[in-house]
């Protein structure tokens, strides 16, 4: 099975964001990665609903929405408003996940929860058969063009086997420092969605950088 592509837009140049995105719109890419940082969750601001709508104004592709951000629960229905598809939020953010998953599926959106590098799989043992998604940290959250760490490939596994052990039909996204190269290592672990920000976008050609990505196979 072929990867789904989702670009992170936060590599993008935020001066020609609609240009970027009409790139997006005419490559292989899947769904747009938006990643959403409050200086509170992570060490870093990135950009909040008048982006994402501008975005959103001109994306042709499902806007997947990792909320790196603390107290979630307080924005879900303004982040579907502002036209998320599939919202994430961190399980380290959230003191009721079960409740903030519901409010998600509640708004029509598709629910994900991410892990940092810290954080086992196995404290989703009690959620899993509920999630659309689960986005696996490959790096610590709040920067793009981190380098990948390479523990990713066991507890991807560790997820796989959870998901067909609790028979759900979760997705595994794998976000931070994704390359040409840790693909294929990545899709035999058992990852659905690779998330690609500085390898996509700095690369002389975008749109063939990711048609080469959504072509690597295990
Ligand atoms: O969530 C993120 C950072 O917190 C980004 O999605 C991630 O870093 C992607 O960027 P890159 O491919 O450059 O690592
Ligand atoms: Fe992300």
């Amino acid at each position: 099975m072929r990867p789904l592509i989702a670009p992170s837009v936060l590599a993008s140049d935020f001066a020609n964001l609609q240009s970027e995105v009409e790139m997006l719109n005419k490559s292989q890419a899947d769904w747009l990665h938006i990643d959403i940082m409050d200086g509170r969750f992570v060490p870093n601001i990135s950009f909040g609903f008048p982006v994402m709508q501008a975005i959103k104004k001109h994306a042709q592709k499902p806007m997947d929405v990792h909320l790196m951000i603390v107290e979630p629960e307080l924005y879900i229905e303004q982040f579907r408003a502002a036209g998320a598809d599939v919202i994430s939020v961190h399980i380290e953010a959230c003191n009721h996940l079960h409740r903030t998953i519901q409010q998600i599926k509640a708004t029509g959106a598709k629910a994900g929860v991410a892990l940092n590098p810290h954080t086992s799989v196995n404290l989703l043992d009690d959620i899993i058969a509920d999630l659309d998604l689960v986005c696996i940290m490959s790096v610590n959250p709040g920067f793009g063009g981190q380098k990948f760490i390479e523990n990713t490939y066991r507890k991807t596994e560790a997820l796989k086997n959870l998901i067909i052990q609790r028979n759900s039909q979760s997705l595994i996204e794998i976000d931070g420092g994704v390359n040409q190269q840790n693909a294929p290592k990545l899709l035999q672990s058992g990852a659905d969605v690779l998330v690609a920000g500085s390898f996509v976008f700095t690369a002389e050609d975008p749109i063939a950088t990711i048609a080469n990505l959504k072509q690597s196979s295990n």
